[in-house]
């Protein structure tokens, strides 16, 4: 068997694992699937079907990536540990903020196609995602800190 058969071949049973252990990425599956086969009934331009696409592939690759950092972290350590829990935290937190990204591009993609929603509209849920991130995490901390002096 030929090097690269073999690598095509490891790649395919790493991705099968991952569905198999994987809830989150079994529906972002179903998700993305979904999303493509809608894709076939709406008039899309090229540009939009491109960001249809990268936005699917995106958070599925996150998803992936986020599977395998808890895989190294439970290797690392099963205990319950802070740093463990920090970097399951973030790598949660980049699946997350690919999630969004990708329902923005969904807004602005198929709220054209389907509904004939304006760009705002698009505009508009990623500015509040940008904003709300920072926002809520630094009431979360002033409360905490909050509660933890009294
Ligand atoms: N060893 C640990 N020490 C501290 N916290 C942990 C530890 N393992 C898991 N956690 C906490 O539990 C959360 C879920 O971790 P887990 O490994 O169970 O992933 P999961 O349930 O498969 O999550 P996901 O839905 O993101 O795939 C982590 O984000 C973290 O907050």
């Amino acid at each position: 068997m030929s090097e690269t058969l073999s690598s095509f071949i490891h790649a395919v049973e790493g991705f099968s694992e991952a569905i198999g252990k994987e809830r989150n990425l079994k529906l972002h599956f179903a998700i993305g699937s979904f999303v493509l086969l809608i894709s076939y009934v709406l008039e899309l331009t090229a540009n939009e079907l491109l960001w249809l696409i990268f936005a699917v592939f995106s958070v599925i690759g996150m998803e992936l990536l986020n599977t395998l950092v808890e895989s190294i972290m439970d290797l690392y350590e099963i205990k319950p540990h802070p740093t463990v829990k920090f970097v399951k935290d973030v790598a949660a937190g980049i699946v997350l903020w690919y999630s969004l990204f990708a329902v923005v591009v969904g807004v602005i993609v198929l709220g054209r196609a389907m509904f004939g929603w304006s760009q705002s509209v698009g505009k508009l849920i990623a500015l509040i995602f940008v904003l709300l991130f920072p926002t809520v995490s630094l009431i979360w901390r002033v409360v905490s800190s909050w509660r933890k002096r009294r």
